[in-house]
């Protein structure tokens, strides 16, 4: 029999890069979470069943208290940490309606693109900051 042990499905991520008055969020990962204490782009696991627009909207719910509208795919992410890989779709996204709070966040920042490598982000986000340098270049 084939031995498939090693061809583990990633972990399905979404995240939203959402663009306001020419700022993005990044929202900090609290400290008692895996990877506890680097900001990142609001999101988290795509729930079995779910479209990835689905879980952007359930998620920034449950963090924030925000309702978003998902727009185009920014960019896919493959990326191995220690424990496993995960894939991760970046949305752009627009802000709908609500105040932030800090449910499932210890912080929230906007950040103009060019000062975002400034910030201690997840390094997978690494290629959704070039993407999003190269778009919204000054
Ligand atoms: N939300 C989000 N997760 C990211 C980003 N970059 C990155 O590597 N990840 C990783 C960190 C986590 O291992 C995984 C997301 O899982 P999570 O723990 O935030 O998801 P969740 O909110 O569903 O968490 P939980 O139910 O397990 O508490 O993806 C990013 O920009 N945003």
């Amino acid at each position: 029999m084939a031995d498939n042990s090693n061809m583990k499905q990633p972990v399905h991520v979404c995240a939203a890069v959402i663009r306001h008055q020419q700022k993005i969020l990044l929202t900090l990962r609290p400290e008692d979470k895996k990877l506890g204490g680097f900001w990142e782009f609001p999101g988290g696991k795509i729930e079995a069943g779910e479209s990835p627009q689905y879980a952007l909207q359930r998620e920034l719910r449950e963090e924030l208290d925000i309702e978003v509208t998902v727009g185009a795919l920014l960019e896919t992410v493959y990326h191995s940490y220690a424990w496993g890989d995960v894939k991760i779709l970046a949305y752009l996204c627009s802000w709908k309606s609500g105040v932030i709070k800090h449910l499932e966040v210890s912080d929230h920042s906007w950040v103009a693109p060019e000062n975002l490598l400034d910030y201690d982000i997840l390094v997978a986000d690494q290629p959704i900051i070039r993407k999003l340098q190269e778009t919204y270049a000054n």
